[in-house]
């Protein structure tokens, strides 16, 4: 249940170290992943070095010009990856005051005809000519972001009684992270304007997220039940964390993504998320009915106060795979791609509005 929060809690990871302070952290934490849906981690041993060579990297990139960042422009990427300009995404139905650069996990191109279509998002990055260093830091950051995720589901296997080793047969061998940024807006305008419009995060299990300007650069906002923004500042030496919408399909709902959306400012501001992936090969029935034993009581009980309304689209849907769904979703947000590489489906994933 997202309830009335407030503010967003911080969780120290290094509580987990002590005997004697773990149960406090596993408490707060199933405090956040059953009310709020957000939290901050701090002590997350991720270390610095990594951070700031990935800080100092994103003004250079954004600063290549528009050739050299056409040059890997995510429309020649079967795989989704690569660079989309201000304008070319749309949340809630307008168009987002950003620009931004995805990468992923680096995979090879292993799909053929007979495998699923699905398998064909998993592929390699395209590493900008101009930028030679920046492929060790995106790696070393993607290698040391996949480890916090992991020991971070641990946790959250504790914190909600379940063994965390059927929390990792959802994950999928690649994840994803956008670099971001939000330029800056003239302070004279409407004030509301949409960095990212509304939304729930669709593409991951959970998403990690570093706020990559100082403060006081600020923009992220979560919705709470009430239906008030709750601003998300920058908090130092910290990563925002917060839960995914197949999280939510696996949890029966229990556990809620939260609704979140970054207004554009004065300043111009980067961030960096990491959608920790969900497995394309899951089906309806294996994402529903792994935990259902578990949750089913739980759920009652929800339903009893507030009921338990799952949102998700992969369950709407007319597809049965994760990975169909994912597929679908990323050929309707870029056509582009979806007409080059994906003749075979793209009028259906067009057409249909399950
Ligand atoms: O830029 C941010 O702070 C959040 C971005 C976000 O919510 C997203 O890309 O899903
Ligand atoms: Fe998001």
């Amino acid at each position: 249940m997202t309830s009335n929060f407030k503010s967003i809690p911080v969780i120290d990871l290094s509580l987990a170290k002590s005997p004697l302070t773990r149960p406090k952290l596993l408490q707060e934490l199933h405090h956040a992943l059953t009310c709020i849906g957000f939290l901050y981690i701090t002590n997350h041993d991720v270390p610095q070095d990594v951070i700031s060579d990935l800080k100092h990297a994103l003004p250079k990139l954004f600063a290549l010009d528009l050739a050299e960042k056409e040059e890997v422009a995510l429309h020649n990427s079967p795989h989704f990856l690569g660079y989309s300009q201000v304008g070319s995404e749309t949340t809630a139905g307008v168009a987002d005051k950003r620009e931004k650069f995805e990468f992923a996990t680096e995979l090879p191109d292993l799909w053929r005809v007979g495998l699923p279509l699905y398998e064909r998002l998993k592929g390699p990055n395209q590493w900008p000519s101009q930028n030679p260093s920046l492929r060790g830091v995106i790696e070393r950051y993607i290698h040391e972001l996949t480890n916090l995720s992991e020991r971070f589901l641990r946790l959250v296997g504790e914190a909600l009684s379940l063994n965390p080793e059927t929390l990792f047969s959802f994950l999928s061998e690649q994840h994803r992270l956008k670099l971001v940024h939000y330029p800056a807006s003239d302070p004279s305008s409407d004030p509301n304007i949409q960095g990212v419009g509304p939304h729930k995060d669709s593409s991951g299990w959970w998403t990690f997220l570093l706020q990559a300007s100082p403060p006081p650069v600020k923009g992220l906002q979560a919705l709470n039940r009430k239906g008030e923004w709750i601003d998300i500042p920058v908090i130092e030496d910290t990563f925002v964390v917060n839960i995914g919408q197949a999280f939510e399909v696996v949890t029966h709902g229990v556990c809620k993504a939260t609704t979140h959306r970054v207004l554009s400012g004065p300043s111009e501001r980067y961030s960096v998320p990491f959608f920790q992936g969900f497995r394309g090969s899951m089906t309806k029935e294996e994402a529903i009915g792994i935990l259902r034993g578990h949750f089913d009581g739980q759920k009652m009980a929800l339903e009893a106060s507030e009921g338990v309304d799952v949102d998700s689209a992969f369950l709407r849907g007319r597809y049965d795979t994760w990975g169909e769904s994912q597929l679908r979703t990323k050929i309707r947000s870029h056509r582009d791609v979806g007409r080059r590489f994906y003749a075979d489906v793209f009028h259906d994933y067009i057409n249909d509005d399950s």
